[in-house]
């Protein structure tokens, strides 16, 4: 099921009372942490246990990743924290208001993207902007055209804004339902999964707009199954697996818990074999003329370990260790490979 809520959208039902408030800032800007949950538990009717007892912190100001394989539980965390569906048990914050009781004054704050935009596809690009905004209490009609303006030059799609949605690509109808979260400053954006379905150059152009909107100071809170995309773009990251919380935090510090492989390429492989492994070096592997390898904790000094391959007259044509990716800290935590199946 295709279903969006931007805080247009999302905010419809909470509206009256928000109306009255417009123009009063909803969230608090002193909260440090726009997403706390504690324990956020969802189990399906038919006992599928979807999130099981996630405590997740998302900082303010942050490009936060919430990755995990298809199913891991990251879209039911979404429309949990969106009041979307209701937990199970336990407990999430909204800009510092408990969920869902205090999604009413906060939603206006929050633009959101979930399972692609819900478009009509008679309407040209504007008019579905239109319509969004025609449906959001908080927002000001006398403004609408201009803002509406900015949304579309935003994210690319002025140009466009005459075309009926149904003529859009997938990631121009993307794009158009990013506009429709921007039509109002956000605190928060929540996107699940942004660049799902986009081409190289559409993921390319969605990563560029978040890192500007960040640049803006808005927080971006955006799940993906897709590693280098996280990598790419994010400050910091969550991990799911089996709707459980791996890890979270910076993305330089969950990426350098990994260790990093030692690669060094030579004819000499058998004597740089014998020395690396003297030196502590494990799970060594031979391809060609590349010697890798775990290095130990703590590492030893590399310049020592390059030296002690000089000296056994092993000839080293390079030599360097390979920098840990988010991958390699996932496999390291789970055990398991990350499933990439779309
Ligand atoms: N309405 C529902 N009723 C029953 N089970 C559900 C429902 N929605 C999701 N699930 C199950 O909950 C688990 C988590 O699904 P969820 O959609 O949250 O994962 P996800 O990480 O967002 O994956 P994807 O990227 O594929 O959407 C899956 O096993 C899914 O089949």
């Amino acid at each position: 099921m295709r279903h969006s809520a931007s805080g247009a959208s999302a905010g419809t039902r909470a509206g009256t009372r928000a109306g009255k408030e417009a123009g009063t800032r909803a969230g608090n800007p002193s909260v440090d942490q726009v997403i706390v949950t504690q324990g956020l538990t969802k189990r399906f009717r038919g006992g599928q246990l979807a999130v099981d007892g996630l405590d997740l912190a998302v900082p303010r100001g942050s490009v936060f990743g919430f990755l995990g394989p298809n199913g891991s539980g990251k879209t039911t965390t979404i429309r949990m924290l969106m009041g979307l569906i209701e937990p199970t048990s336990g407990s999430a914050r909204l800009l510092g208001s408990p969920v869902p009781r205090g999604l009413r004054r906060v939603l206006p704050e929050v633009g959101a993207l979930i399972e692609g935009p819900a478009l009509y596809g008679f309407l040209s690009g504007r008019d579905n902007l239109r319509r969004y905004d025609a449906a959001d209490p908080t927002a000001d009609p006398r403004t609408r055209t201009a803002r509406i303006g900015d949304a579309l030059e935003r994210v690319g799609l002025a140009a466009a804004a005459g075309k009926k949605a149904r003529a859009y690509s997938l990631g121009m109808k993307q794009r158009l339902g990013l506009a429709a979260a921007l039509l109002q400053p956000r605190q928060l954006l929540v996107l699940d999964e942004p660049t799902n379905g986009l081409d190289p150059q559409g993921m390319r152009e969605i990563r560029s707009l978040v890192r500007e909107l960040a640049a803006d100071g808005t927080t971006v809170f955006l799940s993906s199954h897709l590693l280098d995309e996280i990598e790419q773009v994010c400050t910091h990251a969550a991990v799911m697996t089996r709707g459980r919380l791996v890890v979270q935090g910076p993305v330089a510090e969950l990426s350098a818990g990994a260790r990093g492989r030692l690669a060094v390429t030579t004819p000499d492989r058998a004597d740089a074999v014998r020395v690396l492994k003297e030196h502590g070096v494990t799970d060594l592997a031979v391809a060609g003329e590349k010697v890798t390898g775990e290095l130990p904790v703590p590492p030893p000094d590399l310049a020592v370990l390059n030296a002690a391959l000089v000296r056994a007259d092993v000839r080293v044509r390079a030599f360097g260790a390979e920098r840990a990716s988010l991958e390699d800290a996932f496999v390291a935590l789970t055990g398991e490979g990350f499933d990439v199946a779309q």
